[in-house]
Parts: C-alpha cells; sequence; structure tokens
C-alpha cells in the first residue's frame, strides 16, 4: 500500500527562531488533530533541519527533508552540502529537482540523476520534482517533457532503489500563481505518471509509488485534489508556512 503524504517547501523563508516555532506548532497540532496514517514532511532551510530533526523525534510521522543537495560525497565545493551530512542530523528526505532548482539554478536531468543517486546511497528518500512550463502545456508536448524528466532524472534505477523514490507532479505554471490545475488534470497527469512506472518497473512498483501534487494547493482545494484515484498527497509551499492551513490540508487523510 502507497502512502499518503503531505510534504511542507519553506523554500527561503523563515529565519531560524520562526522556524523552530512554525515547527512546534505543526507538532503540537499534529499530535492533538491527526489520527490517519498519513506521513508529514517537513523541508526546511539548512539552518533549521538539525533543531527540527530533533524536535521531530517526539512524533513518528513527522519527519524533516533538505530542499536540496550537492551529488559528491564532500569535498572542496563551497557554499554546498552532502547528503552525509545531511543523514548527520537526523534528515531522512531531500527534495530533488523543483522547478526553482531547474529554472534558477540550472539544473538538468543529468545532474538531479546523480544527486538521486547521492540521495540514496546514504539512505535519504528523494522526493523528485517533474513538471511542465505554461508553454508545455499549451502546446501540448508536456506529457513528453515529463517522461523525459522521469526517464532521465530516475528511471536509470534499479526496483529496489525506485522503491525509495517520491515522485511530485508540479506544473510550473501552478507554483505560487494562484492557479491550481484542476482535480482532473492532475488526475490525467498523476495516472499517466504511474502508467509510465509500471512500464519501467512493475505495475506493483507503480501502485506502491506515492506521487504528490504541488502548486497552489491550499485548504480549500486540497480535499478535491486528494480525492483523485492517483494523487497521493502534496508538496506544499506557500500554505506551509501557517501552521493551522497546513495541518488542514495534512487532515485531509484522516478519515
Ligand atoms: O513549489 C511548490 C512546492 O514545492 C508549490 O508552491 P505553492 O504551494 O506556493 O504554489
Amino acid at each position: 500500500m502507497r502512502k499518503n503524504i503531505v510534504a511542507g517547501n519553506w523554500k527561503m523563508n523563515l529565519g531560524y527562531e520562526d522556524g523552530l516555532s512554525l515547527f512546534s506548532e505543526i507538532v503540537n497540532m499534529v499530535k492533538d488533530e491527526v489520527v490517519g496514517n498519513q506521513e508529514i514532511v517537513v523541508c526546511s532551510p539548512f539552518i533549521h533541519l538539525s533543531s527540527l530533526s530533533k524536535l521531530s523525534n517526539t512524533v513518528t510521522n513527522v519527519h524533516v527533508g533538505a530542499q536540496n543537495m550537492h551529488q559528491a560525497e564532500s569535498g572542496a565545493y563551497t557554499g554546498e552540502i552532502s547528503g552525509a551530512q545531511l543523514k548527520s542530523v537526523g534528515v531522512t528526505h531531500v527534495i530533488l529537482g523543483h522547478s526553482e532548482r531547474r529554472a534558477y539554478f540550472g539544473e538538468t536531468n543529468a545532474l538531479l540523476a546523480e544527486k538521486v543517486n547521492a540521495s540514496l546511497k546514504h539512505g535519504l528518500k528523494p522526493i523528485f520534482c517533474i513538471g511542465e512550463t505554461k508553454e508545455e502545456r499549451e502546446s501540448g508536448e508536456f506529457f513528453a517533457v515529463l517522461k523525459q524528466q522521469l526517464q532521465e532524472g530516475v528511471f536509470h534505477l534499479s526496483e529496489e532503489e525506485f522503491k525509495n523514490v517520491i515522485i511530485a507532479y508540479e506544473p510550473v505554471w501552478a507554483i505560487g500563481t494562484g492557479l491550481t490545475a484542476s482535480p482532473e488534470q492532475a488526475q490525467e497527469v498523476h495516472a499517466y505518471i504511474r502508467e509510465e512506472i509500471a512500464k519501467q518497473y512493475t505495475q506493483a512498483i507503480a501502485d506502491d509509488t506515492s506521487i504528490l501534487y504541488g502548486g497552489s494547493a491550499n485548504p480549500g482545494n486540497a480535499q478535491s485534489l486528494f480525492s483523485q484515484k492517483d494523487i497521493d498527497g502534496g508538496l506544499i509551499g506557500g500554505a506551509s508556512l501557517k501552521s493551522r492551513d497546513f495541518i488542514e490540508i495534512v487532515k485531509v487523510f484522516n478519515s
């Protein structure tokens, strides 16, 4: 059975104390209000990770993730962070291939494949993001774009390795824009992704892969998105910075 996962991506927001306060609120709300088997992953800036990971030890279903990592083990890579370093502070997940990393930092599928390998080597679960731009959606070529991102980014993995991968579909045109993919549009893509995984690996592996939706998800639209058959959770940006909004999204999986 695949897991329902709600992950928050804080992006480059929150000072140290503000991040700790938000996370403490989330942990307390999870203890009081979350009753399902859903997993929660908070992906914070690096400065918070060590402290959040300690706080997360008080609840079993809350995990801490990074938003990026370098593909090398260690060495002269000024300003970068390695999988081993993340692991050493208790991080369990890492977002890789976010469209902001692809667009602003030139991350290619080939580089991301190396980062995916490095994350798995250190026992970190990659939340691998794929998504098309507005132009790619309008031109109708978006399925081909998504397929290429999967093929070059994660489909080189063995079955055993791929079982640790979480996929996030984040249409670039829906990120931070207030424009959300309709539940039907998102479902169509999620079903396509699952089909491609089944073709590459097996139906059983495809059925067990959690595929998250990201892009202007909020407490008002989460229910209709998450009720779609192939949408197993969300990768939440803006709404993950407010504990109440984030927890209401998490609670969609309470029933
Ligand atoms: O990029 C996102 C999560 O990774 C989505 O951001 P928003 O939820 O702010 O649109």
